[in-house]
Protein backbone atom coordinates (compact mmCIF):
# COMPACT_ATOMS: atom_id res chain seq x y z
CA UNK A 1 0.00 0.00 0.00
CA UNK A 2 1.23 3.55 -1.00
CA UNK A 3 1.44 6.03 1.85
CA UNK A 4 1.29 9.65 0.98
CA UNK A 5 2.58 12.48 2.96
CA UNK A 6 1.77 15.69 1.70
CA UNK A 7 4.19 18.63 2.92
CA UNK A 8 4.15 22.20 2.98
CA UNK A 9 7.33 24.35 3.43
CA UNK A 10 5.40 27.14 5.63
CA UNK A 11 3.94 24.12 8.32
CA UNK A 12 7.09 22.79 8.59
CA UNK A 13 8.72 19.62 7.56
CA UNK A 14 7.97 16.45 10.17
CA UNK A 15 11.39 14.88 11.94
CA UNK A 16 11.33 11.16 10.45
CA UNK A 17 12.82 8.74 12.46
CA UNK A 18 11.27 5.62 12.73
CA UNK A 19 11.99 4.52 9.24
CA UNK A 20 14.81 5.12 6.64
CA UNK A 21 14.26 5.87 2.82
CA UNK A 22 15.96 5.36 -0.98
CA UNK A 23 13.88 8.59 -2.62
CA UNK A 24 13.48 9.05 -6.19
CA UNK A 25 12.97 12.91 -6.70
CA UNK A 26 11.87 14.93 -9.68
CA UNK A 27 8.36 16.23 -11.29
CA UNK A 28 7.82 12.85 -12.50
CA UNK A 29 5.17 14.31 -14.86
CA UNK A 30 4.16 11.41 -17.46
CA UNK A 31 6.02 8.49 -15.38
CA UNK A 32 7.74 7.76 -18.73
CA UNK A 33 10.09 5.31 -19.30
CA UNK A 34 12.90 7.55 -18.18
CA UNK A 35 11.12 8.22 -15.02
CA UNK A 36 10.60 4.95 -14.36
CA UNK A 37 14.51 3.61 -14.79
CA UNK A 38 15.11 6.59 -12.07
CA UNK A 39 12.53 5.06 -9.79
CA UNK A 40 13.60 1.60 -10.64
CA UNK A 41 16.96 2.67 -9.70
CA UNK A 42 15.88 4.00 -6.16
CA UNK A 43 13.79 0.66 -5.81
CA UNK A 44 17.02 -1.52 -6.30
CA UNK A 45 18.87 0.53 -3.81
CA UNK A 46 16.08 0.59 -1.66
CA UNK A 47 16.69 -3.25 -1.74
CA UNK A 48 20.41 -2.97 -1.13
CA UNK A 49 20.30 -1.07 1.94
CA UNK A 50 16.53 -2.48 3.22
CA UNK A 51 15.54 0.63 3.40
CA UNK A 52 11.75 1.95 2.41
CA UNK A 53 11.55 2.79 -1.52
CA UNK A 54 9.98 5.93 -1.68
CA UNK A 55 9.15 9.41 -4.11
CA UNK A 56 9.02 12.81 -3.93
CA UNK A 57 7.28 14.99 -6.45
CA UNK A 58 6.04 18.29 -6.80
CA UNK A 59 2.33 19.77 -6.97
CA UNK A 60 1.16 21.94 -8.80
CA UNK A 61 3.83 21.63 -11.25
CA UNK A 62 6.24 25.14 -11.02
CA UNK A 63 5.13 26.55 -14.44
CA UNK A 64 1.91 27.34 -12.24
CA UNK A 65 3.72 29.34 -9.39
CA UNK A 66 6.21 30.89 -12.56
CA UNK A 67 3.52 31.55 -15.34
CA UNK A 68 0.25 32.78 -16.20
CA UNK A 69 -2.54 31.61 -18.43
CA UNK A 70 -1.14 29.62 -21.51
CA UNK A 71 2.43 29.24 -19.95
CA UNK A 72 1.06 26.81 -17.29
CA UNK A 73 1.35 23.31 -18.78
CA UNK A 74 -1.05 20.41 -18.53
CA UNK A 75 -0.55 17.30 -16.74
CA UNK A 76 -0.04 14.35 -18.77
CA UNK A 77 -0.22 12.03 -15.04
CA UNK A 78 -2.13 13.95 -12.62
CA UNK A 79 -1.56 13.08 -9.05
CA UNK A 80 -4.23 10.31 -9.05
CA UNK A 81 -2.40 8.78 -11.87
CA UNK A 82 0.82 9.16 -10.48
CA UNK A 83 -0.04 7.35 -7.06
CA UNK A 84 -1.74 4.40 -8.85
CA UNK A 85 1.29 3.90 -11.20
CA UNK A 86 3.84 4.26 -8.27
CA UNK A 87 1.75 1.59 -6.31
CA UNK A 88 1.81 -0.46 -8.61
CA UNK A 89 5.79 -0.22 -8.85
CA UNK A 90 6.14 -1.25 -5.15
CA UNK A 91 7.17 2.42 -3.70
CA UNK A 92 6.16 2.61 0.05
CA UNK A 93 5.98 6.01 0.43
CA UNK A 94 4.86 9.30 -1.79
CA UNK A 95 5.71 12.91 -0.52
CA UNK A 96 3.75 15.33 -2.09
CA UNK A 97 5.61 18.83 -1.99
CA UNK A 98 3.11 21.92 -2.12
CA UNK A 99 5.52 23.82 -5.19
CA UNK A 100 4.77 27.25 -3.62
CA UNK A 101 6.91 30.73 -3.17
CA UNK A 102 8.37 28.91 0.30
CA UNK A 103 9.73 25.93 -1.60
CA UNK A 104 10.85 28.16 -4.89
CA UNK A 105 12.72 30.66 -2.17
CA UNK A 106 14.74 27.79 -0.58
CA UNK A 107 18.04 27.41 -1.16
CA UNK A 108 19.39 23.85 -2.13
CA UNK A 109 21.39 23.82 1.64
CA UNK A 110 17.86 24.58 2.86
CA UNK A 111 16.15 21.79 0.78
CA UNK A 112 18.74 18.87 1.76
CA UNK A 113 18.51 20.18 5.35
CA UNK A 114 14.91 21.30 6.05
CA UNK A 115 13.57 18.73 4.04
CA UNK A 116 15.86 15.58 2.62
CA UNK A 117 17.79 15.18 6.51
CA UNK A 118 14.49 15.85 8.13
CA UNK A 119 13.09 13.15 6.24
CA UNK A 120 15.04 10.81 6.98
CA UNK A 121 16.45 9.91 3.65
CA UNK A 122 19.55 7.59 3.30
CA UNK A 123 20.02 7.34 -0.46
CA UNK A 124 19.16 9.97 -3.14
CA UNK A 125 18.34 8.91 -6.97
CA UNK A 126 17.22 11.62 -9.29
CA UNK A 127 18.00 12.11 -13.37
CA UNK A 128 21.17 13.57 -14.78
CA UNK A 129 19.96 16.80 -15.26
CA UNK A 130 17.80 17.33 -12.23
CA UNK A 131 17.99 20.54 -10.18
CA UNK A 132 16.54 22.06 -7.05
CA UNK A 133 16.86 24.63 -4.86
CA UNK A 134 15.70 28.54 -5.63
CA UNK A 135 16.35 29.41 -9.07
CA UNK A 136 16.84 25.42 -9.63
CA UNK A 137 21.08 26.16 -8.60
CA UNK A 138 21.20 22.81 -7.14
CA UNK A 139 22.32 20.41 -9.08
CA UNK A 140 23.61 16.68 -8.26
CA UNK A 141 26.87 17.12 -7.45
CA UNK A 142 25.78 19.83 -5.05
CA UNK A 143 23.32 17.24 -3.64
CA UNK A 144 25.98 14.86 -3.36
CA UNK A 145 28.43 17.70 -1.99
CA UNK A 146 25.17 18.95 0.69
CA UNK A 147 24.57 15.44 2.01
CA UNK A 148 27.30 15.55 3.75
CA UNK A 149 27.34 11.63 3.88
CA UNK A 150 24.20 11.60 5.45
CA UNK A 151 23.00 9.73 2.18
CA UNK A 152 24.07 8.83 -1.12
CA UNK A 153 23.63 9.67 -4.22
CA UNK A 154 22.71 8.21 -7.55
CA UNK A 155 22.54 10.26 -10.67
CA UNK A 156 21.13 8.46 -13.70
CA UNK A 157 22.44 8.78 -17.53
CA UNK A 158 19.95 10.11 -20.56
CA UNK A 159 17.25 7.16 -20.93
CA UNK A 160 16.60 7.58 -24.91
CA UNK A 161 14.55 6.15 -27.52
CA UNK A 162 16.41 6.51 -30.99
CA UNK A 163 18.90 9.63 -30.14
CA UNK A 164 16.50 11.56 -28.11
CA UNK A 165 16.01 12.06 -24.60
CA UNK A 166 12.41 10.84 -23.51
CA UNK A 167 10.63 13.66 -22.25
CA UNK A 168 7.88 14.87 -20.86
CA UNK A 169 8.08 17.71 -23.45
CA UNK A 170 8.45 15.59 -26.19
CA UNK A 171 5.24 13.51 -25.35
CA UNK A 172 3.54 16.77 -24.95
CA UNK A 173 4.43 17.25 -28.51
CA UNK A 174 3.32 14.01 -29.75
CA UNK A 175 -0.53 14.20 -27.81
CA UNK A 176 -0.17 17.35 -29.61
CA UNK A 177 0.04 15.98 -33.48
CA UNK A 178 -2.20 13.04 -32.13
CA UNK A 179 0.75 10.57 -32.21
CA UNK A 180 -0.79 8.20 -29.37
CA UNK A 181 1.06 5.10 -30.80
CA UNK A 182 4.58 6.48 -30.03
CA UNK A 183 3.54 8.04 -27.20
CA UNK A 184 2.61 4.49 -25.62
CA UNK A 185 6.28 3.43 -26.38
CA UNK A 186 7.70 6.05 -24.28
CA UNK A 187 5.28 5.86 -21.47
CA UNK A 188 5.54 2.38 -21.47
CA UNK A 189 1.54 1.98 -21.64
CA UNK A 190 -0.90 3.65 -22.96
CA UNK A 191 -1.65 7.57 -22.55
CA UNK A 192 -4.60 7.37 -20.47
CA UNK A 193 -7.66 10.14 -19.92
CA UNK A 194 -10.21 9.63 -16.78
CA UNK A 195 -13.54 11.42 -16.48
CA UNK A 196 -16.93 10.45 -15.53
CA UNK A 197 -19.63 9.97 -18.10
CA UNK A 198 -22.04 13.01 -18.83
CA UNK A 199 -25.15 13.44 -21.08
CA UNK A 200 -24.50 14.50 -24.73
CA UNK A 201 -27.01 15.88 -27.71
CA UNK A 202 -28.68 12.30 -27.80
CA UNK A 203 -27.45 11.93 -31.15
CA UNK A 204 -25.15 9.16 -31.21
CA UNK A 205 -27.99 6.51 -30.55
CA UNK A 206 -29.91 7.70 -34.13
CA UNK A 207 -26.72 7.94 -35.82
CA UNK A 208 -26.37 3.97 -34.87
CA UNK A 209 -23.30 4.45 -33.07
CA UNK A 210 -23.79 5.39 -29.53
CA UNK A 211 -21.36 7.86 -27.76
CA UNK A 212 -20.20 8.03 -24.13
CA UNK A 213 -18.88 11.37 -23.38
CA UNK A 214 -16.46 12.46 -21.21
CA UNK A 215 -15.76 16.13 -21.05
CA UNK A 216 -11.47 16.06 -20.50
CA UNK A 217 -10.42 18.44 -17.10
CA UNK A 218 -8.83 21.56 -18.04
CA UNK A 219 -5.98 20.71 -15.51
CA UNK A 220 -5.00 17.75 -18.02
CA UNK A 221 -3.78 17.53 -22.07
CA UNK A 222 -5.77 15.63 -24.37
CA UNK A 223 -4.45 14.07 -27.83
CA UNK A 224 -4.82 16.28 -31.10
CA UNK A 225 -8.67 16.55 -31.99
CA UNK A 226 -9.31 13.51 -33.93
CA UNK A 227 -10.59 9.33 -34.36
CA UNK A 228 -8.88 6.80 -32.36
CA UNK A 229 -8.71 3.34 -31.76
CA UNK A 230 -9.20 3.33 -27.68
CA UNK A 231 -9.76 0.79 -25.02
CA UNK A 232 -12.64 1.89 -22.54
CA UNK A 233 -12.75 0.17 -19.09
CA UNK A 234 -15.63 1.00 -16.91
CA UNK A 235 -16.60 -1.12 -13.43
CA UNK A 236 -13.23 -3.04 -13.70
CA UNK A 237 -13.86 -4.67 -17.22
CA UNK A 238 -12.75 -3.35 -20.36
CA UNK A 239 -13.78 -3.10 -23.65
CA UNK A 240 -12.71 -1.80 -27.13
CA UNK A 241 -14.22 1.32 -29.01
CA UNK A 242 -13.66 4.06 -31.41
CA UNK A 243 -13.53 7.32 -30.08
CA UNK A 244 -14.06 11.22 -31.64
CA UNK A 245 -11.99 14.10 -29.62
CA UNK A 246 -13.08 17.29 -30.90
CA UNK A 247 -16.01 19.78 -31.47
CA UNK A 248 -18.03 17.64 -33.87
CA UNK A 249 -17.49 20.40 -36.19
CA UNK A 250 -20.89 18.63 -38.21
CA UNK A 251 -23.26 19.77 -35.98
CA UNK A 252 -21.61 22.68 -33.47
CA UNK A 253 -19.56 25.80 -34.24
CA UNK A 254 -16.35 24.82 -33.82
CA UNK A 255 -15.34 28.07 -31.68
CA UNK A 256 -18.47 27.71 -29.08
CA UNK A 257 -18.48 24.01 -28.84
CA UNK A 258 -16.54 22.37 -25.50
CA UNK A 259 -14.16 19.63 -26.74
CA UNK A 260 -15.61 16.40 -26.23
CA UNK A 261 -14.32 12.83 -26.04
CA UNK A 262 -16.81 10.17 -27.29
CA UNK A 263 -16.18 6.88 -27.26
CA UNK A 264 -18.41 4.22 -29.30
CA UNK A 265 -18.02 0.98 -27.01
CA UNK A 266 -18.15 -2.15 -28.88
CA UNK A 267 -19.92 -5.50 -27.59
CA UNK A 268 -21.58 -2.95 -25.10
CA UNK A 269 -25.17 -2.54 -24.49
CA UNK A 270 -26.23 -1.01 -21.19
CA UNK A 271 -26.35 2.47 -19.52
CA UNK A 272 -22.86 4.35 -18.59
CA UNK A 273 -24.35 8.10 -17.54
CA UNK A 274 -22.43 8.94 -13.91
CA UNK A 275 -19.98 6.31 -13.99
CA UNK A 276 -15.78 6.90 -13.96
CA UNK A 277 -14.39 5.80 -17.01
CA UNK A 278 -11.04 5.19 -18.26
CA UNK A 279 -9.88 5.93 -21.87
CA UNK A 280 -6.58 3.93 -23.15
CA UNK A 281 -5.40 5.76 -26.35
CA UNK A 282 -3.91 2.83 -28.87
CA UNK A 283 -3.44 4.43 -32.73
CA UNK A 284 -4.55 7.57 -34.17
CA UNK A 285 -6.96 7.24 -37.23
CA UNK A 286 -8.04 10.33 -38.69
CA UNK A 287 -8.32 14.05 -37.97
CA UNK A 288 -11.67 15.35 -37.22
CA UNK A 289 -13.87 16.24 -39.86
CA UNK A 290 -16.90 18.51 -40.62
CA UNK A 291 -19.25 16.44 -43.28
CA UNK A 292 -21.64 17.90 -45.61
CA UNK A 293 -24.41 15.36 -44.89
CA UNK A 294 -25.14 13.01 -41.89
CA UNK A 295 -25.05 10.41 -44.32
CA UNK A 296 -21.43 10.47 -45.15
CA UNK A 297 -20.73 10.98 -41.42
CA UNK A 298 -22.22 7.72 -40.51
CA UNK A 299 -20.80 6.17 -43.36
CA UNK A 300 -17.19 7.40 -42.00
CA UNK A 301 -17.40 6.34 -38.46
CA UNK A 302 -18.68 2.54 -39.45
CA UNK A 303 -15.13 2.65 -41.45
CA UNK A 304 -13.97 4.21 -38.87
CA UNK A 305 -15.12 1.44 -36.44
CA UNK A 306 -13.46 -1.42 -38.83
CA UNK A 307 -10.56 0.23 -38.75
CA UNK A 308 -10.44 0.44 -34.73
CA UNK A 309 -11.46 -3.15 -34.90
CA UNK A 310 -8.76 -4.50 -37.25
CA UNK A 311 -5.81 -2.17 -35.35
CA UNK A 312 -7.10 -3.57 -31.56
CA UNK A 313 -7.23 -7.39 -32.70
CA UNK A 314 -3.59 -6.72 -32.87
CA UNK A 315 -3.31 -6.33 -29.54
CA UNK A 316 -3.33 -9.28 -27.40
C1 LIG B 1 -15.72 7.11 -34.50
C2 LIG B 1 -16.37 8.46 -34.50
C3 LIG B 1 -15.93 9.42 -35.40
C4 LIG B 1 -16.51 10.68 -35.45
N1 LIG B 1 -16.05 11.60 -36.34
C5 LIG B 1 -16.63 12.81 -36.42
C6 LIG B 1 -16.19 13.79 -37.37
O1 LIG B 1 -15.21 13.59 -38.10
N2 LIG B 1 -16.82 14.97 -37.43
C7 LIG B 1 -17.89 15.26 -36.62
O2 LIG B 1 -18.44 16.34 -36.75
N3 LIG B 1 -18.33 14.38 -35.68
C8 LIG B 1 -17.73 13.16 -35.58
N4 LIG B 1 -18.17 12.25 -34.65
C9 LIG B 1 -19.09 12.71 -33.63
C10 LIG B 1 -20.51 12.46 -33.93
O3 LIG B 1 -20.94 13.61 -34.60
C11 LIG B 1 -21.16 12.33 -32.55
O4 LIG B 1 -20.85 11.06 -32.05
C12 LIG B 1 -22.62 12.52 -32.60
O5 LIG B 1 -22.86 13.86 -32.88
C13 LIG B 1 -23.33 12.13 -31.29
O6 LIG B 1 -23.17 13.09 -30.27
P1 LIG B 1 -23.81 12.87 -28.83
O7 LIG B 1 -23.05 11.76 -28.15
O8 LIG B 1 -23.59 14.17 -28.13
O9 LIG B 1 -25.23 12.53 -29.03
C14 LIG B 1 -17.59 10.99 -34.58
C15 LIG B 1 -18.02 10.02 -33.66
C16 LIG B 1 -17.44 8.77 -33.62
C17 LIG B 1 -17.93 7.75 -32.64
N1 LIG C 1 -22.03 0.63 -26.95
C1 LIG C 1 -22.18 1.81 -26.33
N2 LIG C 1 -21.20 2.73 -26.40
C2 LIG C 1 -21.35 3.92 -25.77
N3 LIG C 1 -22.43 4.25 -25.04
C3 LIG C 1 -23.42 3.37 -24.93
C4 LIG C 1 -23.35 2.12 -25.57
N4 LIG C 1 -24.49 1.45 -25.31
C5 LIG C 1 -25.22 2.22 -24.54
N5 LIG C 1 -24.63 3.38 -24.27
C6 LIG C 1 -25.23 4.46 -23.47
O1 LIG C 1 -25.72 5.43 -24.36
C7 LIG C 1 -25.15 6.72 -24.09
C8 LIG C 1 -24.77 7.39 -25.36
O2 LIG C 1 -25.88 7.54 -26.25
P1 LIG C 1 -26.01 8.86 -27.11
O3 LIG C 1 -27.24 8.77 -27.92
O4 LIG C 1 -24.70 9.10 -27.80
O5 LIG C 1 -26.29 9.89 -25.98
P2 LIG C 1 -25.46 11.15 -25.44
O6 LIG C 1 -25.66 12.17 -26.45
O7 LIG C 1 -26.10 11.46 -24.11
O8 LIG C 1 -24.04 10.72 -25.30
C9 LIG C 1 -23.92 6.44 -23.24
O9 LIG C 1 -23.59 7.47 -22.36
C10 LIG C 1 -24.31 5.15 -22.51
O10 LIG C 1 -25.00 5.45 -21.31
Amino acid sequence: MLETIELQIDLGVPQISDKEFSLAIGFFDGLHKGHQTVIQRAIDTSKKLGIAPAVMTFNPHPSHLFASGNGKIGYITPLEEKQRILSDMGIDTLFIVTFDQNLADLTPEEFVVQVLKKLNVRHVTAGFDFTFGAKGKGDMEQMTSLSKGVFGTTSVGKVADGDEKISSTRIRKLLADGDVAKTAALLGRPFRSIGIVVDGDKRGRQLGFPTANMIPSEEVIVPQNGVYAVQFTVDGTRYDGVCNIGVKPTFDHPDEARKTIEVNVFDFEGDLYGKQAIVDWIDHIRPEQKFDSIDMLINQIAEDKETAKKILAKKV
